[in-house]
């Protein structure tokens, strides 16, 4: 392994808790009431678009104007993208391990680039990250493949090299597509991901070269 590509919201990062305040901001705008983290967070992982779409629609929340929704959501959610999030477990630790062993590091997520940046940067990791891919990098976004073959190419690094590591069934999808090799991490947001056992990730440690789990 000479590159690692992470996922961002439900892999580096619990964004849940901040993607559900904007959320409810929106849900309250349309006469809708708050919904629990619980709930919102398994439909997080395919962009904001999808994210508002999904949810209206299992809400039963009517709208004339998707685009507008999704705006607002956007604006509510760069008004306070940090304030609730946080790390998971190793992340930061085992991130730089990597970083220090000379394997480079990148982030695909689907959320927009700009604000994925401000969340890598708020958590320390965006100096260690020679490429961040976010919705609006490309024209394509997971679990298209070229999204994240787009991140690969821009590492330098053959795609046999890299190793992908996600928390939803886009993830797994988009890698599959792009024949690069995967792991999913045990926590995340979404439903549960149907994966072979070694294609799990129990900690981000398990990635360094060395550890028993890695490959
Ligand atoms: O759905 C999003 O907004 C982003 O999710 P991702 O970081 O898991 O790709
Ligand atoms: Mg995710």
């Amino acid at each position: 392994m000479k590159a690692a590509i992470f996922d961002l919201d439900g892999t580096l990062v619990d964004s849940a808790p901040d993607i559900t305040l904007s959320m409810n901001r929106l849900l309250a705008d349309r006469g809708a009431p708050p919904q629990e983290v619980a709930f919102v967070e398994g439909f997080i992982g395919e962009g904001a678009r999808a994210l508002v779409a999904k949810l209206f629609a299992a809400l039963d929340v009517r709208t004339d104007d998707l685009d507008r929704d999704v705006a607002t959501y956007i604006a509510y959610y760069r008004a306070n993208p940090v304030e609730s999030s946080r790390l998971y477990a190793d992340a930061k630790p085992a991130l730089e391990a990597l970083h220090g062993a000379g394997i480079r590091l990148g982030v695909c997520t689907n959320k927009l680039q700009e604000l994925a940046e401000i969340v890598l940067d708020h958590f320390g990791l965006l100096p260690l990250m020679s490429v961040v891919v976010g919705a609006d990098t490309t024209p394509f976004t997971k679990p298209d493949p070229r999204a994240l073959l787009h991140a690969v190419e821009a590492l330098g690094v053959a795609p046999q090299d890299v190793v992908y590591v996600g928390d939803t069934v886009i993830d797994r999808d988009c890698a599959a597509a792009a024949n690069i090799a995967c792991r999913i991490v045990d926590w995340g947001t979404g439903p549960a991901v149907a994966v072979a056992a070694q294609a799990r990730l129990a900690r981000f440690a398990d990635l360094l070269p060395g550890a028993v789990a890695t490959d």
